[in-house]
């Protein structure tokens, strides 16, 4: 297989969800860039250039929303290098030390997050979250007899995977339908939930659904904890960009759409929670309140990518 036929594989798996997850998604996509960079064969340092420049676009374009896809995409690209050598093993290197990190920041997460979690508490999660399930982990390895709501997360059914995980781990998991949500959220002590995109003004970008979770927690005086590396916070919207929300195929909602003269599906796999609902937003830097997250923006992520790559 041709190194470009194998960045062209990994997208279309994420393309897919076959490998999804914001987090998953970018470590993927870090790994293919390296896999590539070591592989592809090239003329001359400027036909290097344009050959990764090519496998990188390929990957961004897999899913509009997540924001951890273009800022790994970004760290791992950027580099100096004086020939196709040095570059190989920039990007190597780079991709390598966005996996690794990664990793580590989940684990930390999980360490900071889960303090917040008390002896007998009910947490509700939505969709399926390393982050946010690295945090009830923490909790329950911790010795913290907890239980766990998990969301079943239409129309991809993600919770599905999330209780597996949870039973695996042994920790007492209830699955309930998304609609349950405000019906459960009284037996609620605290939701955690992922992120797929955190913009300058602590406003959340997550997994459909997430939004009215929050509305219900609001109602209820739940607190509502986000669980996200600072590769999820969002450096284009300091510049006033806005998030794009990725409509999905309405089959995976409707499989027999195509009977229907009349219906349309309308399938956003996103929602916009606004900071207001936010109590905690839990990063590998600390735990901040929503309104902070530009300093994580400018402080781990640097403008300088945002000028660079304008
Ligand atoms: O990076 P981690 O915390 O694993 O997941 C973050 C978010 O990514 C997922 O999106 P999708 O299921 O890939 O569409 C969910 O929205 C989840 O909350």
């Amino acid at each position: 297989m041709k190194p470009i036929d194998r960045v062209t594989e990994t997208a279309e798996k994420i393309s897919s969800m076959e490998i999804r997850g914001a987090g998953r998604i970018a470590t993927a996509a870090a790994a293919s860039l390296k896999e590539y960079a070591l592989a592809v064969q090239a003329e001359s340092f400027e036909d290097f250039n344009q050959k990764t420049a090519v496998a990188a676009d390929l990957l961004l374009k897999t899913r509009p929303t997540a924001v951890s896809l273009s800022n790994a995409i970004r760290m791992v690209m950027k580099y100096k290098a004086d020939d196709i050598d040095g570059a190989r093993q920039a990007i190597a290197t780079n991709a390598d030390r966005f996996i690794e990190n990664s990793q580590k920041a989940v684990e930390k997460i999980g360490q900071i997050g889960s303090k917040r979690i008390r002896e007998g508490d009910t947490v509700l999660t939505h969709c399926n979250s390393n982050a946010a399930i690295s945090v009830i982990s923490a909790a329950h390895k911790s010795g913290k007899n907890i239980k766990v709501i998990a969301t079943e997360s239409r129309p991809r059914f993600q919770g599905i995977t999330t209780i597996g995980m949870l039973d695996q781990m042994g920790i007492e998991t209830e699955l309930i339908v998304d609609s349950a949500v405000r019906s459960v959220m009284n037996d609620v002590d605290l939701v955690v939930v992922g992120a797929d995109v955190i913009t300058a003004n602590g406003t959340l970008v997550n997994k459909i659904g997430t939004a009215q979770i929050a509305l219900c927690a609001r109602e209820a005086r739940t607190s509502f904890m986000v669980a996200a590396e600072t590769y999820k916070f969002s450096p284009e919207t300091i510049l006033g960009e806005l998030v794009t929300i990725e409509e999905r195929e309405a089959t995976e909602v409707l499989a027999d759409i195509s009977k229907y003269k009349h219906v349309r599906v309308r399938n956003p796999a996103f929602d916009v929670t606004p900071h207001q609902y936010i109590d905690l937003i839990c990063t590998e830097a600390g735990a901040i309140s929503p309104e902070m997250s530009y300093l994580i923006i400018r402080e781990r992520l640097g403008w300088e990518m945002k000028v660079e790559s304008s």
